[in-house]
């Protein structure tokens, strides 16, 4: 292949500028180079700032969720400017721009949400009217859930930010993705792995994906040594249960899929962002149709069917 023989043609990697982003945009280039045998030097990392990194100080559900650290990615890929761009799957919108599509998806990290606390408090164990800060819906609605007694303030910034304004005592506790931890060898700072079925993951957490030009077959064919099918099949099919139901894009969900064999189980879990009305859903199908299956829970979930009773 004639890949990265000069400066000019070097594969450009495009990512989010936060610490977490640019560790999986070189554990990218890195598996490239290794898989393809091709040298270090022939990618190019491109940080970029995205509308969520600038609109750092305001809450999430303010400014409209999804895409915000994508959307400028995704411009400098249909412009050329970029060959392929590395997202958490979790941040990237459910439906994608035209001419653009999830072309390989790294083997999933571990799936759970963790709970780091100040003074080495669990969940349960936290004394009420503490402060917990987290700008995800759907950690607040799960938090409300289980500890209704419970503050929970807006959080945001990058994770080494979060942690560090816990520790100056800004909040009691805060939440985040146990994936995030262990790619920023920060995993020590959990307090508390809080297990999927109590606290679902958002759909796609803990996944790593590519995201290149659907016309553009050398990307294509490059990235595909990379891709974990297992991952991409349970993302696929998580990603389409958060579309069937993500009407307002306000709704807190969870989601986790695991294939078994030749068999997908999906677990999804919509609330009420005050924390009440549980609704779960879970279905098994063939790994064939993934997203048949994500929107299917969706549609069942809208429906009110096939829902599991509290507590299971
Ligand atoms: N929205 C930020 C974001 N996007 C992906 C991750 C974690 C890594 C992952 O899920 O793969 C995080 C931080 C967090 O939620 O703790």
């Amino acid at each position: 292949m004639e890949l990265g023989r000069t400066a000019r043609n070097r594969i450009k990697i495009g990512t989010r500028a936060s610490p977490l982003a640019l560790a999986q945009a070189k554990e990218v280039a890195g598996r490239l180079a290794a898989y393809r045998g091709l040298p270090d030097d022939c990618f190019e990392i491109v940080p970029l700032t995205t509308r969520g990194d600038r609109l750092d100080e305001r809450p999430l559900p303010e400014v409209g969720v999804k895409g915000l650290f994508t959307i400028e990615l995704e411009e400098r890929l249909l412009s050329g400017d970029l060959d392929l761009a590395v997202h958490s799957a979790k941040d990237v919108a459910t439906t994608l721009p035209d001419g653009l599509h999830l072309s390989a998806f790294l083997p999933r990290e571990d799936v759970r949400d963790v709970l780091i606390s100040r003074s080495g408090y669990r969940l349960w164990e936290l004394p009420p009217g503490a402060v917990v800060g987290t700008s995800s819906i759907r950690r607040a609605a799960l938090v409300a859930m289980h500890r209704p007694d419970l503050d929970v303030v807006p959080f945001r910034g990058f994770v080494g930010t979060r942690l560090k304004k816990l520790e100056n005592g800004v909040v009691d506790a805060t939440l985040l993705a146990m994936a995030g931890l262990n790619r920023l060898g920060m995993s020590d700072a959990a307090t508390e792995i809080l297990n999927p079925h109590d606290f679902p993951p958002s759909p796609a957490q803990g996944a790593i994906c590519i995201e290149s030009v659907v016309a553009n077959d050398r990307i294509t064919d490059l990235v595909s040594a990379l891709n974990d099918a297992g991952t991409a099949d349970a993302v696929r099919c998580e990603r389409a249960f958060l579309q069937t139901l993500n009407g307002s894009c306000r709704t807190p969900i969870g989601a986790l899929a695991v294939c078994h064999g030749s068999e997908i189980l999906l677990r999804g879990l919509s609330i009420d962002a005050d924390g009440r009305n549980p609704r779960r859903v879970a279905v098994r199908g063939a790994r064939t149709a993934p997203a048949a299956l994500g929107e299917e829970a969706g549609q069942m979930a809208l429906a009110g069917v096939g829902m599991e009773s509290e507590p299971v």
